[in-house]
């Protein structure tokens, strides 16, 4: 279904509802530029240190676009868990999952509340950006001590410039992307404003150094987009 969430005027700040899933994976792919090409790096990085039954978490996992293409490109059987709290999100995933006929453990939790074991890769797109800072920094933590010693973490980030005015030209630079992709100013100024206080980004610096102060031995860019990039962290 296309997405018109924000044609109409909207009371509320933003959140994961019903509505949103409804629309989700066409919002996705016109609201994040090369949302295609950032997964299919994140799935073609996690291969290369992947093996038979390791354990693979997506944190924010929405409705498991990346794990069901995990699944298909993978050549071997591996232990796929995908964690969300929006059951409006995980109702579409489970029926994905079943017709491309994936199998993907799907568990209804909050990120903050729940545990990860044993995981040799981690995801997580553009999920961290809405956990409030200092909760976003005890789950990097507890990320870093779910993962086996050799573990990856891969994530994804909406960022900002701490240079004031290459961050406006930024700004402005996505929203012009947003008009191409057929969004009208109108709905993404509703947008901005039903995100404010929700999705909360960080620098490029800060989202490293919040990586190796937990732990991490090595973090760097992956990829990147004026303000979206994907990050790679080794433990
Ligand atoms: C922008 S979407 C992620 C997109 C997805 N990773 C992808 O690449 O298709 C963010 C997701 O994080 C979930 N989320 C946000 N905060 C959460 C939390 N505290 N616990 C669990 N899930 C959370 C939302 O429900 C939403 O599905
Ligand atoms: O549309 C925006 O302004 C965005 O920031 C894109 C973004 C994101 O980065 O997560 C925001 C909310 C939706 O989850 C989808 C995409």
């Amino acid at each position: 279904m296309v997405d018109k969430i924000f044609e109409k005027s909207i009371k509320k700040q933003f959140e994961f509802d019903e509505d949103v899933a409804s629309v989700f994976d066409d919002m996705l792919s016109r609201s994040i530029p090369f949302y295609k090409q950032m997964q299919e790096l994140t799935i073609e990085f996690a291969l290369n240190y992947l093996q038979k039954d390791d354990t693979v978490y997506d944190l924010g996992c929405s409705t498991a676009s990346t794990l069901i293409e995990l699944g298909k490109q993978s050549n071997f059987d591996l232990n796929l868990i995908g964690i969300d709290n929006s059951s409006a999100m995980l109702s579409r995933a489970s029926k994905k999952c079943k017709a491309f006929g994936i199998d993907i453990k799907l568990r209804n939790e909050d990120l903050l509340d729940t545990s990860y074991d044993n995981a040799k890769l981690v995801i997580s797109n553009y999920t961290l950006q809405f956990i409030r800072p200092l909760q976003r920094e005890k789950l990097i933590k507890k990320i870093y001590d779910s993962l086996k010693e050799d573990g990856i973490f891969i994530f994804s980030e909406k960022v900002i410039s701490s240079n004031k005015v290459l961050n406006k030209q930024c700004i402005d630079t996505y929203y012009d992307f947003k008009k191409k992709q057929g969004y009208s100013e109108y709905e993404i100024a509703q947008k901005r404003e039903a995100l404010e206080n929700v999705l909360i980004p960080y620098t490029d610096d800060e989202n490293k150094k919040m990586i190796l102060d937990a732990g991490f031995s090595h973090c760097e860019v992956l990829f990147k987009w004026v303000n979206f990039a994907t990050f790679i962290a080794i433990k």
